[in-house]
């Protein structure tokens, strides 16, 4: 009888590619994220990508930043990790302990909100803002509220 496969992808690795192809969904020219929530049960609760509201036409979207807010990005773009919560048409209770899979470290409103969603860990690729006062007060949400979080990263192919 043969024997079965044993080089598989890691859960890990699997979530990630995941929350990877959401990022490739993004239209924004600068930075691509993509998130995938996936419960204690190694089950992918729901994906996300950052976009805009629906309604609001992301090909006609000024993809840029601007120093007046109205035409500023930050102000319209919804984040990964907000859309794969809201994505997700379960229960919240089913967050609880779950593990958000992102590819750039969360920001501090998104912390916010995976702590209130019931996430008890981030794992990310990328820390590009790393030591910016908004990363700076994401890490201080995660911490003060028990969220772990670890970067991984992903074998190039
Ligand atoms: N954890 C994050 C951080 C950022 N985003 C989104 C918001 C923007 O679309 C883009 C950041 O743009 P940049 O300031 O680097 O030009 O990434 C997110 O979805 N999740
Ligand atoms: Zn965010």
């Amino acid at each position: 009888m043969p024997g079965k496969r044993t080089d598989v992808i890691s859960w890990d690795e699997f979530f990630m590619r995941a929350a990877v192809a959401a990022s490739l969904r993004s239209k924004d020219p600068n930075t691509q994220v993509g998130a995938c929530i996936a419960d204690t049960n190694h089950r992918i609760l729901s994906v996300g990508y950052n976009g805009t509201p629906r309604g609001l036409e992301d090909d006609e979207f000024p993809w840029g930043t601007a120093e007046n807010p109205l035409y500023d990005k930050h102000n319209y773009v919804i984040h990964a990790e907000a859309n794969a919560i809201l994505n997700y048409r379960g229960s919240l209770k089913d967050m609880d302990g779950a593990t958000v899979y992102v590819t750039l470290f969360p920001c501090h409103e998104c912390a916010k909100t995976l702590v209130q969603a019931g996430i008890g860990e981030v794992v990310y690729l990328d820390d590009k803002y790393d030591g910016t006062e908004d990363n700076l007060i994401s890490k201080n949400i995660l911490d003060r509220c028990g969220v772990s979080w670890r970067q991984m990263s992903l074998a190039a192919e």
